[in-house]
Protein backbone atom coordinates (compact mmCIF):
# COMPACT_ATOMS: atom_id res chain seq x y z
CA UNK A 1 0.00 0.00 0.00
CA UNK A 2 0.99 3.44 -0.68
CA UNK A 3 1.45 6.15 2.08
CA UNK A 4 -1.79 7.80 0.19
CA UNK A 5 -3.62 4.32 0.65
CA UNK A 6 -2.51 3.55 4.30
CA UNK A 7 -3.95 7.38 5.05
CA UNK A 8 -6.94 7.53 2.93
CA UNK A 9 -7.87 4.20 5.41
CA UNK A 10 -8.30 6.02 8.41
CA UNK A 11 -9.87 9.08 7.56
CA UNK A 12 -13.90 10.05 7.12
CA UNK A 13 -12.80 11.88 4.09
CA UNK A 14 -10.59 12.20 1.22
CA UNK A 15 -6.94 13.54 1.53
CA UNK A 16 -6.76 17.03 0.45
CA UNK A 17 -5.65 16.95 -3.64
CA UNK A 18 -1.95 18.72 -2.42
CA UNK A 19 -1.04 15.66 0.01
CA UNK A 20 -2.13 13.14 -2.47
CA UNK A 21 1.12 11.37 -3.62
CA UNK A 22 1.88 9.99 -6.76
CA UNK A 23 5.27 8.05 -8.11
CA UNK A 24 5.60 9.73 -11.77
CA UNK A 25 5.49 13.39 -11.73
CA UNK A 26 8.72 14.51 -12.50
CA UNK A 27 9.56 11.32 -15.05
CA UNK A 28 11.69 8.14 -13.49
CA UNK A 29 14.90 10.61 -13.32
CA UNK A 30 13.45 12.78 -10.77
CA UNK A 31 14.64 10.75 -7.79
CA UNK A 32 18.57 10.66 -9.18
CA UNK A 33 17.94 14.46 -9.83
CA UNK A 34 16.99 15.19 -6.03
CA UNK A 35 19.49 13.10 -5.34
CA UNK A 36 22.34 15.33 -6.87
CA UNK A 37 20.59 18.58 -5.73
CA UNK A 38 21.89 16.47 -2.26
CA UNK A 39 24.67 15.74 -3.10
CA UNK A 40 25.41 19.61 -4.14
CA UNK A 41 24.03 20.51 -0.55
CA UNK A 42 26.23 17.93 0.93
CA UNK A 43 29.64 19.01 -0.68
CA UNK A 44 28.73 22.65 -0.35
CA UNK A 45 29.54 22.26 3.08
CA UNK A 46 32.98 20.51 2.78
CA UNK A 47 34.91 23.17 0.72
CA UNK A 48 36.63 26.43 0.88
CA UNK A 49 37.63 27.30 -2.66
CA UNK A 50 39.76 29.85 -3.73
CA UNK A 51 37.97 33.12 -5.56
CA UNK A 52 38.51 31.50 -9.49
CA UNK A 53 36.65 28.19 -8.27
CA UNK A 54 34.06 29.78 -6.28
CA UNK A 55 32.96 31.97 -9.55
CA UNK A 56 33.45 28.56 -12.17
CA UNK A 57 30.60 26.60 -9.91
CA UNK A 58 28.95 29.92 -9.51
CA UNK A 59 28.17 30.12 -13.36
CA UNK A 60 28.29 25.74 -13.84
CA UNK A 61 25.15 26.69 -10.77
CA UNK A 62 23.47 29.58 -12.30
CA UNK A 63 23.22 27.69 -15.58
CA UNK A 64 21.17 24.92 -13.83
CA UNK A 65 19.31 27.07 -12.06
CA UNK A 66 17.99 28.52 -15.16
CA UNK A 67 17.28 26.09 -16.83
CA UNK A 68 15.26 24.70 -13.60
CA UNK A 69 13.06 28.17 -13.55
CA UNK A 70 12.49 27.78 -17.20
CA UNK A 71 10.49 24.76 -16.76
CA UNK A 72 8.49 26.26 -13.57
CA UNK A 73 5.17 24.39 -12.69
CA UNK A 74 2.73 26.11 -9.95
CA UNK A 75 3.84 24.60 -6.82
CA UNK A 76 0.62 22.22 -6.70
CA UNK A 77 1.88 20.54 -9.86
CA UNK A 78 5.72 20.58 -8.91
CA UNK A 79 7.35 16.54 -8.23
CA UNK A 80 8.97 17.53 -5.32
CA UNK A 81 6.91 17.30 -1.83
CA UNK A 82 4.32 15.05 -3.75
CA UNK A 83 6.55 11.61 -5.29
CA UNK A 84 5.66 9.15 -2.26
CA UNK A 85 7.98 6.85 -4.03
CA UNK A 86 11.05 8.76 -3.14
CA UNK A 87 12.78 10.09 0.19
CA UNK A 88 11.16 13.07 2.15
CA UNK A 89 8.68 12.46 -0.98
CA UNK A 90 11.05 14.23 -3.24
CA UNK A 91 11.53 17.31 -1.40
CA UNK A 92 15.14 18.44 -0.93
CA UNK A 93 14.28 20.42 1.81
CA UNK A 94 13.48 17.99 4.08
CA UNK A 95 16.03 15.29 6.27
CA UNK A 96 15.42 12.75 3.45
CA UNK A 97 13.29 10.12 5.74
CA UNK A 98 11.60 7.01 4.28
CA UNK A 99 8.77 5.77 5.64
CA UNK A 100 8.50 2.16 7.21
CA UNK A 101 4.73 1.93 8.47
CA UNK A 102 2.11 4.12 8.61
CA UNK A 103 -1.18 3.34 10.30
CA UNK A 104 -3.58 5.00 12.81
CA UNK A 105 -0.40 3.65 15.43
CA UNK A 106 1.31 6.95 13.87
CA UNK A 107 4.40 6.81 11.31
CA UNK A 108 7.72 5.08 11.71
CA UNK A 109 10.34 6.29 9.16
CA UNK A 110 14.48 5.95 8.99
CA UNK A 111 16.31 8.74 8.82
CA UNK A 112 19.76 9.19 7.25
CA UNK A 113 20.87 12.91 8.54
CA UNK A 114 23.52 14.09 6.00
CA UNK A 115 26.58 16.52 5.95
CA UNK A 116 24.30 19.16 4.50
CA UNK A 117 21.97 18.87 8.06
CA UNK A 118 25.19 19.08 10.14
CA UNK A 119 25.73 21.53 13.16
CA UNK A 120 28.56 21.17 15.67
CA UNK A 121 29.77 17.30 15.43
CA UNK A 122 26.26 16.17 15.57
CA UNK A 123 22.68 16.75 13.26
CA UNK A 124 21.81 20.21 13.67
CA UNK A 125 19.00 20.39 16.05
CA UNK A 126 16.52 22.73 14.11
CA UNK A 127 16.58 19.75 10.99
CA UNK A 128 15.90 17.23 13.75
CA UNK A 129 12.74 19.48 14.84
CA UNK A 130 11.78 19.94 10.85
CA UNK A 131 12.09 16.07 10.62
CA UNK A 132 9.63 15.44 13.45
CA UNK A 133 7.08 18.32 12.52
CA UNK A 134 6.60 16.48 8.92
CA UNK A 135 6.26 12.90 10.40
CA UNK A 136 4.00 15.04 12.59
CA UNK A 137 1.80 15.64 9.64
CA UNK A 138 2.16 12.28 8.36
CA UNK A 139 0.46 11.06 11.49
CA UNK A 140 -1.94 13.95 11.89
CA UNK A 141 -3.35 13.36 7.88
CA UNK A 142 -4.12 10.09 9.23
CA UNK A 143 -6.48 10.82 11.96
CA UNK A 144 -7.93 14.42 11.32
CA UNK A 145 -11.48 13.50 10.21
CA UNK A 146 -11.21 15.93 7.11
CA UNK A 147 -9.17 18.71 5.96
CA UNK A 148 -5.64 18.39 8.13
CA UNK A 149 -3.89 20.06 10.81
CA UNK A 150 -1.58 22.48 11.66
CA UNK A 151 1.30 22.81 13.84
CA UNK A 152 0.43 24.96 16.77
CA UNK A 153 3.66 24.23 18.65
CA UNK A 154 6.36 21.90 18.44
CA UNK A 155 9.09 21.13 21.40
CA UNK A 156 12.35 19.02 20.99
CA UNK A 157 13.94 17.49 23.89
CA UNK A 158 17.66 16.78 22.60
CA UNK A 159 18.51 13.84 24.69
CA UNK A 160 22.10 13.07 23.21
CA UNK A 161 23.72 13.12 20.06
CA UNK A 162 22.37 12.89 16.72
CA UNK A 163 24.73 11.14 14.15
CA UNK A 164 25.13 11.97 10.58
CA UNK A 165 25.35 9.46 8.06
CA UNK A 166 24.10 6.45 9.63
CA UNK A 167 20.27 5.43 9.40
CA UNK A 168 18.21 6.62 12.99
CA UNK A 169 14.67 5.37 13.72
CA UNK A 170 11.72 7.78 14.23
CA UNK A 171 8.77 7.68 15.31
CA UNK A 172 5.68 9.89 15.71
CA UNK A 173 2.16 9.33 16.74
CA UNK A 174 -0.83 11.04 17.81
CA UNK A 175 -1.34 10.19 21.87
CA UNK A 176 -4.88 12.39 22.35
CA UNK A 177 -7.29 13.84 20.25
CA UNK A 178 -9.51 16.38 21.84
CA UNK A 179 -11.01 18.04 19.22
CA UNK A 180 -9.50 20.07 17.09
CA UNK A 181 -6.64 19.54 19.18
CA UNK A 182 -4.01 16.48 18.58
CA UNK A 183 -1.46 15.87 21.14
CA UNK A 184 1.34 14.54 19.22
CA UNK A 185 4.43 12.76 20.80
CA UNK A 186 7.73 11.56 18.94
CA UNK A 187 11.10 9.93 19.62
CA UNK A 188 14.20 9.69 17.51
CA UNK A 189 16.75 6.71 18.10
CA UNK A 190 19.79 5.43 17.29
CA UNK A 191 19.96 1.93 17.65
CA UNK A 192 18.95 1.97 21.33
CA UNK A 193 20.09 5.47 22.28
CA UNK A 194 17.28 7.87 22.44
CA UNK A 195 18.37 11.23 20.67
CA UNK A 196 15.49 13.43 20.80
CA UNK A 197 11.54 13.50 21.67
CA UNK A 198 8.83 15.50 20.99
CA UNK A 199 5.77 17.59 21.91
CA UNK A 200 3.78 19.16 19.89
CA UNK A 201 0.63 20.17 18.95
CA UNK A 202 -1.62 20.28 16.06
CA UNK A 203 -4.91 21.80 15.37
CA UNK A 204 -7.26 20.83 12.51
CA UNK A 205 -8.03 23.41 9.87
CA UNK A 206 -10.40 23.14 6.63
CA UNK A 207 -8.38 22.70 3.51
CA UNK A 208 -7.49 25.42 1.81
C1 LIG B 1 -0.07 10.64 4.83
C2 LIG B 1 -0.16 11.01 3.43
C3 LIG B 1 0.87 12.02 3.09
C4 LIG B 1 0.80 13.26 3.92
C5 LIG B 1 1.91 14.15 3.56
C6 LIG B 1 1.67 15.51 4.02
C7 LIG B 1 2.63 15.86 5.04
C8 LIG B 1 2.60 17.33 5.23
C9 LIG B 1 3.36 17.60 6.43
C10 LIG B 1 3.42 19.06 6.70
C11 LIG B 1 3.45 19.25 8.18
C12 LIG B 1 3.94 20.60 8.51
C13 LIG B 1 2.93 21.31 9.38
C14 LIG B 1 3.35 22.70 9.52
O1 LIG B 1 4.50 23.01 9.65
S1 LIG B 1 2.11 23.89 9.48
C15 LIG B 1 3.07 25.40 9.45
C16 LIG B 1 3.41 25.91 10.84
N1 LIG B 1 2.20 26.28 11.54
C17 LIG B 1 1.54 27.40 11.27
O2 LIG B 1 1.89 28.19 10.41
C18 LIG B 1 0.30 27.63 12.08
C19 LIG B 1 0.01 29.11 12.29
N2 LIG B 1 -1.05 29.25 13.27
C20 LIG B 1 -2.34 29.08 12.91
O3 LIG B 1 -2.68 28.92 11.74
C21 LIG B 1 -3.34 29.06 14.02
O4 LIG B 1 -2.84 29.71 15.15
C22 LIG B 1 -3.78 27.61 14.41
C23 LIG B 1 -4.39 26.92 13.19
C24 LIG B 1 -2.61 26.79 14.97
C25 LIG B 1 -4.84 27.69 15.49
O5 LIG B 1 -5.77 28.67 15.15
P1 LIG B 1 -7.34 28.42 15.13
O6 LIG B 1 -7.99 29.74 14.98
O7 LIG B 1 -7.68 27.39 14.13
O8 LIG B 1 -7.62 27.79 16.54
P2 LIG B 1 -7.87 28.55 17.92
O9 LIG B 1 -6.93 29.71 18.11
O10 LIG B 1 -9.33 28.77 18.06
O11 LIG B 1 -7.40 27.43 18.95
C26 LIG B 1 -8.05 26.15 18.99
C27 LIG B 1 -7.61 25.49 20.28
O12 LIG B 1 -6.19 25.26 20.21
C28 LIG B 1 -5.53 25.92 21.30
N3 LIG B 1 -4.26 26.44 20.82
C29 LIG B 1 -4.02 27.06 19.66
N4 LIG B 1 -2.73 27.37 19.56
C30 LIG B 1 -2.14 26.95 20.70
C31 LIG B 1 -0.81 26.99 21.20
N5 LIG B 1 0.19 27.50 20.49
N6 LIG B 1 -0.56 26.45 22.39
C32 LIG B 1 -1.56 25.87 23.13
N7 LIG B 1 -2.84 25.82 22.71
C33 LIG B 1 -3.10 26.35 21.52
C34 LIG B 1 -6.48 27.04 21.70
O13 LIG B 1 -6.27 27.43 23.04
C35 LIG B 1 -7.82 26.37 21.49
O14 LIG B 1 -8.03 25.48 22.59
P3 LIG B 1 -9.48 25.34 23.25
O15 LIG B 1 -9.83 26.69 23.77
O16 LIG B 1 -10.41 24.92 22.14
O17 LIG B 1 -9.34 24.30 24.32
Amino acid sequence: MTSTQQADAGRTSELPKWARGNSHRGGPGFGELIEQVRSVMDASRFIAPGDDVARELTADLSRIVERMQAIAVPVDDAAADSREDLPARGNPSLPPFEIIDLGSEGVVAEIVFRAFHLGRLSAHGGNISLLFDELAGYATMHRVTSGFARTAFLKVDYRSLTPIDRPLRARVWVEEIDGRKLHVLGTLHDGDRLCADMTALFIQVPDA
